[in-house]
């Protein structure tokens, strides 16, 4: 792959909603031989942190930012990050962002024209969004962000075709051409497409974006960086719900609304090790009954005597899971879990995943 002759650092902010595939996507940058090296930012919804665990190892630097939601906390973060990047240059050539699945990508790609040591460094490639064929309807029909991410991008990945038949795909391809004309469109199964259709592109397209946001090059409100003890005129995120407003929306496309019946809601469990067969059953019957509230689920199991780690994701009723390598001498044999979802109870879930150790 050739970088561009511009001596700024391309960015690629990658987008999609909880579990469209952006961790696939990021594996495979991590892993395929391409010649460029890329620092990856990622963003943890879950507070005990599992998608950097769900990354391969590899020889690039993968920065973490646990602070929940992009929209408030993370500008001062992503900034003082790429910051500090950017006083190690020369050990990479390019960067890629992964927003956490619920993020409106606006405030992301804005740090990249708002903050001037970092407009001077770097430059803003292109927005990808990753989109789960399968479920992205429903997504569209209940809530905001993921329009926004759609509309957002340069480059969407239609991704998880495999779970769609030839007219399902159609009518999502029809839908998301309605929502985003301009932006290039790649069908593809667990993210498996040539990268450079998607990394490098220069497809980052300002004037577009000023016209679906004429505020986006103003918004001075957003370039404070909101702590704990933040003032401003909107709550501060909890993690335990997406209720915060944002009161500057004036008449900035992006409109937020986090509040019931649409709350998003997080989890994040821990046990020591599990009962294969009590788990399984467990998970099972448990994404069939609550499938439909599920929007996320990620966890690092323990099996006793089990010498690998296992991982389990689902989204709504899809579940998967796989060994992912033995545990290593020294590290810890917890189990971790992950739940995003709506509705749920989430007190009850504590209790049967603690109810399936060993
Ligand atoms: N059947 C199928 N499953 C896929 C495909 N792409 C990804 N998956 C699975 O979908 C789940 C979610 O994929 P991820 O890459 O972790 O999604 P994500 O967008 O990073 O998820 P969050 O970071 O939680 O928002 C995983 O279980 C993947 O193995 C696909 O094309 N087809």
């Amino acid at each position: 792959m050739t970088l561009s002759q511009d001596s700024k650092i391309p960015v690629t902010v990658l987008t999609g909603y909880l579990g469209a595939g952006k961790t696939t996507l990021l594996n495979r940058i991590l892993s395929e031989n391409h010649g460029t090296r890329y620092a990856v930012i990622v963003n943890e919804f879950g507070e005990i942190g599992i998608d950097n665990d769900l990354l391969v190892e590899s020889d690039e630097e993968i920065f973490e930012m646990n602070n929940g939601c992009i929209c408030c906390t993370v500008r001062g973060d992503l900034i003082r990050t790429v910051e500090n990047l950017m006083k190690r240059q020369g050990s990479f050539d390019a960067i890629v962002v992964e927003t956490t699945g619920v993020a409106d990508p606006a405030p992301v790609a804005q740090t990249f024209f708002m903050d001037e040591d970092v407009r001077a460094k770097a430059k803003l490639d292109a927005v990808v969004a990753v989109v789960d064929c399968r479920h992205v309807l429903q997504r569209l029909a209940d809530t905001d962000e993921a329009e926004d991410q759609i509309a957002f991008a340069d480059v969407i990945l239609l991704n998880k075709t495999d779970l769609v038949t030839a007219d399902e795909l159609k009518a999502v391809e029809t839908r998301i051409q309605s929502i985003n004309p301009y932006a290039k469109r790649i069908r593809s199964e667990r993210c498996a497409v040539p990268l450079d259709e998607v990394l490098n592109r220069g497809a980052f397209d300002l004037e577009r974006i000023l016209s679906l946001d004429p505020h986006f090059l103003e918004e001075a409100e957003h370039t404070h960086e909101c702590g704990p003890d933040c003032d401003h005129d909107h709550h501060h995120h909890h993690h335990d719900g997406h209720d915060h407003h944002h009161d500057h929306d004036h008449d900035h496309h992006h409109h937020h609304d986090h509040d019931a019946p649409h709350s998003v809601k997080s989890v994040s469990m821990t046990a020591g090790e599990l009962d294969p067969q009590v788990f399984f059953r467990w998970i099972g019957d448990m994404t069939q009954v609550n499938g439909p509230n599920i929007l996320r689920l990620k966890g690092i199991i323990a099996f006793k005597d089990d010498p690998q780690r296992y991982v389990v994701q689902g989204v709504h009723m899809i579940l998967e899971g796989d060994h992912q390598r033995d545990w290593k001498d020294g590290e810890v044999r917890n189990s971790r879990l992950v739940v995003i979802g709506r509705e749920l109870d989430f007190d009850a879930l504590e209790v049967a995943f603690k109810a399936c150790e060993a």
